[in-house]
């Protein structure tokens, strides 16, 4: 990739709990607009992947550079500022707000976004996800999808450039799920994402390239049905030997 087009690059990113090893020396690369998946089995990093980005874990080596800004000094209450978002399986929202009130928190506090453009950005997140409707309504009454699609609508009222969804999807049904991954679909033309999903379909649909974890180690990235139907995810999801499964 050109270096202009990069907008984040990861260079042998190191992280050890003791003898556990979550992250072993990751190399990646990431355009400014496009979704990565990201998979593998449990405990193999996916989530300390995040953690690392955004600041709560602190890499043992490596550098995270993010438009040219290495954001490993920074804390993780700088790190939305610079761009760096993470929207969570289970909504984090102040129920008693209304869904305008959270959306233009996300804008004061993590975009550090005042008055008119606050609001402007705030209403923008709320109409690219489908929320204009009920803006007026407590965060607590929404249905599961629609609470998805508010977390979704305060990580672009933060200004998102990375905006990294952990098992957003979890718990929909599957006519949800639809709607979400048509929404994701939209989002990944202006930014760039990083989705942790179980859902092999999701990400067939909506991911440019997919990554595997493994022991904290990146052992496979390549496009979504090589890498979903490659021998190496059949063994590490199934113990189906690759030169079995081939
Ligand atoms: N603070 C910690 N101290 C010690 N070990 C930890 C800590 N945080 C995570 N781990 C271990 O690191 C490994 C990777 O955890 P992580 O949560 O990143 O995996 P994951 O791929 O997200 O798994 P899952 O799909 O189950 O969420 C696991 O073995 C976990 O027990």
């Amino acid at each position: 990739m050109a270096a202009s087009d990069v907008l984040l690059r990861i260079s042998g990113l190191k992280k050890r709990y003791g003898s556990i090893v979550v992250a072993d020396d990751i190399d990646l690369e990431l355009p400014h607009r496009g979704c990565l998946g990201v998979i593998g089995p449990n405990g193999a990093g996916k989530s300390t992947l995040f953690h690392l980005l955004t600041g709560v874990v602190r890499q043992d080596s490596g550098s995270i550079v993010l438009d040219g800004n290495e954001l490993s000094e920074l804390s993780p209450h700088r790190r939305p500022s610079m761009g760096v978002v993470r929207a969570f399986q289970i909504p984090q929202c102040f129920e008693n707000l209304t869904v305008n009130e959270n959306v233009l928190l996300a804008s004061y506090s993590a975009a550090r976004l005042r008055g008119a453009r606050a609001r402007e950005l705030a209403t923008e997140a709320l109409r690219r996800t489908g929320l204009s409707g009920v803006t007026d309504m407590h965060a607590g009454k929404l249905r599961l999808l629609d609470r998805k699609r508010l977390e979704l609508a305060k990580a672009l009222a933060s200004n998102a450039r990375l905006l990294l969804l952990d098992e957003i999807a979890g718990g929909l049904t599957d006519a949800e799920t639809a709607s979400l991954i048509e929404l994701i679909q939209e989002l990944k033309a202006m930014h760039s994402i990083i989705w942790i999903e179980h859902i092999p379909h999701a990400l067939k649909a909506v991911a440019d390239r997919v990554m595997v974890l493994n022991f904290g180690r990146k052992v496979m990235e390549g496009l979504p049905d090589d890498v979903m139907n490659s021998a190496l995810v059949r063994e590490i999801y199934m113990g189906i030997p690759a030169d079995e499964a081939a």
